[in-house]
């Protein structure tokens, strides 16, 4: 906003609102007011001059709320001078606040929706207190939306106001800003209403004020805070003029007017003075270029378009920004031809020198895998741009051609859908200079040998991620030896290690293989492995190391069992006479579309972090010496395209609960469908190690009452990434490909945890007073767990087709498996709900044959096909 508009011009603090702030909202329903107070004082600090304080959450008791906070910011002296706005759409606390408020308080909001009666009613208790009253402008007949409305609906207020008395300098008219540049053409005149309203109500109402809550008005540009902050300016440069006396703002966040980069400025006016009918387009289109822009880094932004071409692709490269990258790769192919050079030289020259600085700087630490995927973006736009001046050339010159690094065979294996890690290793490779030849998912051994020879590659890397993609790998392993083949194999994803490659999968293939332990380190592997003067000593020394950690296996023998019956005897004693209540809603209870929005609030970003090699937890990360920028920038990407996928509705959340009565019956638990009289079994595996005498042999069935309990299960699915995802490819960008598969990984997680909560305070309904913050969720402090088939405490992901037939997944939740188990759509999560108080996470660990041999038996299955399902618990 410009100098002279600020004066007489009152910002109200917006922070101190739960449902405006999400750090808020997490500090009240963490209880932590101290942390709390001091989000006013910032707003304070920041130059806010009155501080809203809303607390309307569901979960909240608001009065208590309101209450609490304005009793602790009233002892604040510093915070105190300001006056306190008491913001709520429930009367009872708007009065329990005017209770707690010394200074002048000012209530938000009144209005004449429900009518005249009780608007004067409220109205008369304001002035009781001697309250200033925000009045919205909103009728019996809903909101106002045009000048006339908003005029006609606050002269009449003001009327009835000051019939009873009410003074007329304590009323403040809310006109309601509404988002505007939204592509509904309706809405192309809500900024210029609003301001032309103001000046008309300012007329037709003397001594009456007017304010309006700022953050409506550019919603459209959620997670664009560059072009968010120039529109408010905007708007307030003309609408202060026109006698806007205050707005809810975030008041450390607005820019001078002045300083606002002049297209962007016009491009702003003109959709909030509704100036032509192509503004939205235009300012979408521009918008663009500002997304995930800081304002220092828009200052940097400008300085480097001068520069020389080469120089602007190298930065373009590093820093990740594709805006301008195909204009500039076409200036190079131009300047490059004039000189005589061809369109080959531009990726040879210019832009393998910019991702040579890119790969050193990965590999020297100081860039981290999000900007790496960032700038094999930039590159591979750029590479798209000249492959057609390439081809249109190949006539004249056959041998022009990109000499790669080399060629490498990228698949996750068959019966597996994980692709994250495959494809963040295979964009790493890729801007490294080698040629990747990716697979995609689930692809069968044949496949995988077939297009090695086909394509000459130099080696193949194998990506998996459950269990069972372990086997598949040996599987590979074995037939690539029995088909002569030399070639490296490389080896990587979640569940995969160095000992299991060092014992399960080298010992079956000549060749050699390497465990890769992250994206990090691919490009080593690969770079060593095509290296003429590095390969052998590789070779050897990771083989040496693997016969290493096989002898050190060999001389270390295991951990002795028990047998099946004596850790039978050893079994974990719940104390029974606690066990849940039977469920208020038993059965199967199946959701079709949960809430996103209500999803993005349970979403737990540490294993988000992760996924993209970013080590530390959330939010701590985000202000990490090493990571903390890099996470910064990848957690702002995240949060914009967050905003799209919940307001466009780009995925779909199904989800289904079961709960059925059932008994332990020795390691099994029994359920007993009634309608059906059916009965279905849940056999479970006991820990068999050797234990102390005071530690029990865990088995997920101590959990339940043999003389009759409860249990559930449940299944979450996140549906309709793929045109997303295809848009991306198209578009060549897997950095948005990735982010988006990561977040429909998040959602499912968040999925699973505000089911398993749903159907703690409802369906089954045990703990129905619990309230626990997002953080309490993530560290799991609720009573009961839900155990996933897959994991420690039960391994056999064969579990999962019964858990679900038990809810009928497949069509409540359109949940598939695979052969190897694995659920798809990827983005998904299932498991069982033990509801007893001492229940608790375990691993199975090893087990023994005798085991092996009951297990077999009680599933009905011969003993090759349970040592398959169970082989990573067998020696
Ligand atoms: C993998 S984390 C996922 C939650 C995490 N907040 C997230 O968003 O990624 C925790 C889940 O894994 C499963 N789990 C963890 N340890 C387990 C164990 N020992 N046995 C069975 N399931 C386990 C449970 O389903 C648990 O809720």
């Amino acid at each position: 906003m410009s100098d002279r508009n600020t004066a007489r011009f009152v910002n109200i603090g917006e922070r101190t609102n739960v449902t405006g702030s999400a750090r808020f909202k997490k500090l009240i329903m963490a209880d932590d007011y101290a942390t709390a107070v001091d989000v006013a004082r910032q707003q304070v600090e920041n130059g806010a001059q009155v501080i809203d304080v809303n607390m309307d959450e569901g979960l909240l008791d608001a009065v208590h709320a309101m209450t609490t906070f304005l009793k602790l910011i009233a002892a604040e002296p510093d915070i105190a001078r300001v006056p306190v706005m008491i913001d709520s759409s429930k009367w009872d606390v708007i009065e329990a606040g005017l209770k707690c408020v010394s200074g002048k308080p000012i209530v938000n909001s009144i209005s004449m929706k429900e009518g005249e009666e009780e608007f004067l009613d409220h109205a008369r208790k304001c002035m009781d207190y001697g309250a200033a009253a925000v009045v919205m402008a909103f009728d019996e007949t809903g909101q106002a939306d045009t000048k006339q409305r908003k005029v006609e609906i606050c002269t009449r207020a003001y009327n009835l106001l000051t019939s009873i008395g009410f003074p007329p300098e304590d009323i403040i008219f809310d006109p309601n800003i509404f988002a505007v540049a939204t592509g509904i053409e309706e809405h192309d005149r809500y900024g210029l209403d609003f301001i032309e309203a103001v000046s008309e109500i300012k007329a037709a109402c003397p001594h009456a004020k007017t304010s309006g809550g700022l953050s409506n008005l550019s919603f459209s540009f959620r997670g664009n805070e560059t072009v968010r902050r120039a529109m408010h300016s905007v708007f307030l440069y003309h609408a202060i003029p026109a006698g806007l006396d205050m707005a809810i703002v975030n008041a450390g966040q607005l820019d001078i007017y002045d300083d606002i980069e002049p297209a962007l400025r016009e491009a702003c006016e003109d959709v909030i003075l509704c100036l032509r009918p192509d503004a939205t387009e235009r300012l979408i289109d521009l918008a663009e270029s500002y997304k995930g822009r800081s304002v220092a880094d828009e200052k940097a932004a400008e300085e480097w378009r001068g520069w020389a071409v080469e120089k602007r692709l190298e930065h373009a490269l590093v820093k990740g920004i594709d805006a301008h990258v195909v204009d500039d790769t076409e200036e190079m192919r131009a300047l490059t031809s004039e000189q005589g050079g061809r369109p080959i030289e531009v990726i040879e020259g210019p832009l393998m020198d910019g991702m040579n600085v890119v790969g050193d700087l990965f590999g020297s630490g100081k860039m981290f895998l999000p900007q790496v995927v960032k700038s094999a973006r930039v590159m591979k736009k750029a590479v798209a741009h000249l492959i057609p001046f390439i081809e249109a050339e190949k006539d004249l010159l056959p041998e022009a051609e990109r000499k790669a690094k080399g060629k490498v065979i990228m698949a996750t294996v068959k019966g597996d859908v994980h692709d994250i890690g495959k494809n963040i290793v295979g964009v790493v490779l890729q801007c490294n200079g080698y040629d990747v030849v990716d697979m995609g998912v689930m692809v069968p051994w044949q496949d995988i040998l077939k297009s090695a020879n086909d394509n000459k590659a130099d080696m193949i890397g194998l990506s998996g991620l459950i269990t069972p993609s372990l086997d598949e790998m040996v599987s590979v392993a074995e037939e690539m030896q029995r088909a002569g083949m030399t070639m490296p194999l490389l080896i990587g994803g979640a569940t995969t290690s160095k000992v299991h490659t060092a014992l399960k999968i080298d010992p079956a293939y000549e060749g050699p293989v390497i465990h890769v332990l992250d994206a990090s380190r691919a490009v080593g592997v690969a770079s060593r492995l095509l290296s003429d003067t590095q390969r052998d000593e590789f070779v050897e020394t990771t083989a040496s190391d693997y016969q290493h950690v096989r002898d050190v296996r060999e001389g270390k023998g295991q951990s002795a069992l028990f047998t099946i019956e004596e850790a039978r005897a050893n079994f974990y004693d719940a104390y029974l006479s606690d066990k849940p209540a039977p469920p208020l809603q038993p059965g199967v209870h199946a959701f079709d579309e949960w809430s996103l929005a209500d999803l993005r609030e349970y979403i737990d970003w540490t294993p988000f972090f992760r996924a993209w090699e970013l080590h530390g937890t959330y939010p701590r990360i985000l202000d990490d010496e090493v990571v903390g920028e890099t996470a910064r920038s990848l957690f702002a990407d995240a949060q914009q395209m967050l905003d799209h996928i919940v307001e466009e509705n780009w995925l779909t959340a199904k989800g289904v609960a079961g709960l059925w009565p059932c008994a332990r019956d020795g390691d099994d638990v029994t359920i007993h469908l009634a309608e059906e009289e059916e009965h279905v079994l849940l056999p479970f595996l006991r820990q068999q190690v050797k234990k102390s005498r005071d530690r029990a042999n865990f088995c997920l069935a101590d959990f339940i009452d043999p003389a009759g309990d409860w249990i559930g299960g449940f299944a979450v699915g996140i549906h309709g990434i793929e045109p997303h995802s295809a848009r991306f490819q198209a578009d060549k960008d897997d950095y948005s490909d990735i982010l988006l598969k990561a977040l429909a990984d998040r959602f499912a997680e968040a999925f699973a945890e505000r089911l398993h909560q749903h159907t703690r305070t409802d369906l089954w309904g045990y703990a129905p007073n619990e309230q626990l913050t997002n953080e309490a969720l993530i560290k799991e402090q609720y009573r009961g767990i839900r155990p996933a088939p897959g994991y420690p405490a039960c391994p056999d992901h064969s579990l999962k087709p019964i858990l679900f037939d038990l809810l009928d997944a497949e069509k409540n939740v359109g949940l598939t498996l695979t052969e190897s188990f694995a659920m798809y759509p990827t983005a998904a999560v299932s498991g069982f709900y033990f509801g007893h108080p001492e229940s608790q996470y375990f691993g199975v660990a090893r087990i023994g044959r005798d085991q092996l041999e009951d297990y077999a038996q009680r599933r009905g299955v011969d003993i090759a096909t349970a040592e398959r399902w169970l082989r990573p618990n067998l020696d």
